[in-house]
């Protein structure tokens, strides 16, 4: 299987908002991403819209819509009742559910499907029934019972917290036992006929390993390793360099 990248351009908002002006931009950024071969845009607004805000949702959706009809719009976020409102408005192709605080610096952990699963089950039916693919956030610990209930809540994938992996970069050893974990859970999820995507903290890097021990992996989002190398080498060169480290020929 080929592992599809999709750029998130929260970081892009980031940088963009400390001014009242209109770049770095979004559009355009995502579109030399697009171009340069990645499969999709990842956004993640958060509820006091410090990056993504509301009005950028339409601005992605047109350039998907109107440029790029292939790729696809996946949307981040808590099931709030307003999340999901947005949801239905932009018709994101992928929607990936999180358990996030508000108050969160950054996602730092899965659902707890023992907890959870029964809340996610409404929500799941909701979001698929007006033709979004769902996928939940997981911690890749290892937990085949808690793949089994996330497989149960009806969703198609889950994606695999890679926080902790991206953390160890200095540290080989602890980063080879934490693929193994993720490698597990991958293979839990597989086995349930669920789709396996991955993010957070993924770098050039540390993208092959990851590749390599989950070859069933269907998508990386990444932005915040991507932006940083986008800053020394280009959007499009970046992109580039992301497909070759999901393994896809450039
Ligand atoms: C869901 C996830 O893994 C996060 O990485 C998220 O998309 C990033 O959110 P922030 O950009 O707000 O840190
Ligand atoms: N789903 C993870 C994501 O979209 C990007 O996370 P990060 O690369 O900014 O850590």
């Amino acid at each position: 299987m080929v592992t599809t990248l999709s750029v998130n351009i929260n970081a892009i908002a980031m940088l963009r908002n400390r001014r009242d002006l209109p770049w770095p931009s979004l559009e355009h950024l995502g579109r030399i991403a697009l171009q340069a071969g990645a499969s999709g845009l990842t956004v993640h607004p958060r509820p006091d819209q410090r990056h993504i805000r509301l009005s950028d949702l339409p601005v992605i959706r047109a350039l998907i819509d109107d440029e790029f009809p292939e790729a696809e719009f996946n949307i981040e976020g808590y099931p709030s009742e307003e999340f999901l409102t947005l949801c239905e408005r932009t018709e994101p192709e992928q929607v990936t559910l999180v358990p996030d605080d508000p108050s969160q610096a950054t996602s730092d952990h899965g659902f707890d499907f023992r907890r959870d699963g029964e809340m996610l089950k409404p929500i799941v039916a909701r979001l698929k029934g007006k033709g979004m693919r769902v996928s939940l956030f997981a911690d890749g610990e290892g937990d085949v019972e808690a793949v089994r209930l996330a497989k149960a809540t009806g969703a198609d994938r889950i994606e695999l917290y890679t926080g902790p992996y991206g953390g160890c970069y200095d540290n080989p050893e602890k980063a080879a036992a934490i693929v193994e974990k993720l490698g597990q859970t991958a293979d839990a999820a597989k086995a349930e006929g669920l789709g396996v995507n991955a993010g957070h903290d993924l770098t050039v890097a540390n993208l092959p390993p990851l590749v390599k021990r989950i070859p069933h992996l269907a998508e990386v989002s990444i932005g915040h390793g991507l932006t940083a190398d986008a800053l020394e080498f280009g959007m499009a060169e970046t992109v580039r360099r992301f497909r070759r480290a999901c393994g896809q020929t450039v």
